[in-house]
């Protein structure tokens, strides 16, 4: 009988979560698997961007504690965190005046020291990253003229040269063509499976999430509404309460994922804006 132990990369534990007071989640307890692709999704405001960077440090939970492979979070040194975990925010800032290459070397900071130095090392993380993300031709332009989808991946090509083991991606496909989605999207999965990479991300195209992850959690209402394999999750049932959506799944017929196809009401039918 072959047995296989789970470990828990990252964890929120009893956590609250509010801007200003107003609450986003309240006591919510979650765990992420070691090496696994665990991406959430959710309607807009249902606090996918809020979690992720909670998990990533960035903020505070009012009660409750994050754990990094065990340890809270906020008890570890900055640059130990920076090399054990990377973030993708979702809209990150550009700085001025920068060449591409020397944006993606940025992920190698936490790696340096006084008593380390820029090494060849650093220098082939950074090329492979360019080379990963198709953005080695564009290595030496101004990150402030490149197009939104060129900038989207050379803040990817960051993250991968930062070589850390657990990767938090808010939106990583924003502004992509649909190629370059796809391009990405089979990048984070290989980094998964050569590097053993655990991957946490937010996306908004349920079948693409469905087709590179293991596993979809569906926030909304400050919980989790649903949580588990994709074809576990992403049922016509699960998609009307989380999105209040009229749609069938179907298997992919490329690769038998679950596909999400969403059903066109008869007549004229004008759009209600919730929420
Ligand atoms: N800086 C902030 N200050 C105040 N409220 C905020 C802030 N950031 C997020 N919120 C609110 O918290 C809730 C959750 O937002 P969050 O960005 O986490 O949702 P999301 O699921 O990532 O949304 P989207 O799909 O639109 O990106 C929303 O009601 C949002 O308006």
């Amino acid at each position: 009988m072959t047995t296989t132990t789970t470990t828990t990369a990252l964890a929120a534990r009893g956590v609250t979560l509010a801007y200003d007071g107003d609450p986003v989640f309240e006591g919510l307890d979650l765990e992420v698997e070691t090496g696994r692709v665990t991406t959430f999704i959710g309607a807009n405001g249902s606090g996918k961007s809020t979690l992720l960077k909670a998990l990533g440090r960035v903020l505070r939970p009012g009660s409750g504690t994050v754990e990094l492979d065990g340890a809270p979070i906020r008890s570890l040194p900055t640059r130990e965190v920076a090399r054990r975990l990377a973030i993708l925010p979702q809209k990150p800032l550009t700085p001025t005046a920068t060449s591409v290459r020397d944006l993606v070397a940025r992920g190698r900071h936490p790696h340096q020291s006084m008593f380390r130095p820029w090494t060849a090392a650093d220098a082939a993380a950074v090329d492979a990253a360019l080379a990963a993300t198709g953005m080695a031709a564009l290595a030496d332009r101004d990150a402030g003229s490149l197009s939104g989808g060129q900038l989207q991946r050379a803040w990817i090509a960051l993250v991968l040269a930062q070589e850390a083991p657990v990767v938090l991606l808010d939106e990583p496909t924003t502004f992509l063509d649909l190629t370059h989605q796809l391009d990405v999207l089979r990048l984070v999965r290989s980094i998964n499976r050569t590097r053993g990479t655990t991957v946490v991300m937010v996306l908004h195209d349920l079948s693409l999430a469905a087709r590179y992850s293991d596993r979809l959690v569906v926030l909304g209402r400050g919980r989790v509404l649903a949580d588990g394999a994709p074809w576990d999750v992403l049922t016509p049932e699960v998609l009307r309460d989380a999105f209040d959506l009229d749609a069938r799944v179907v298997p992919d017929p490329s690769c038998g994922t679950p596909l999400v196809v969403p059903v066109e009401p008869a007549g004229d039918h004008a759009p209600v804006w919730v929420g």
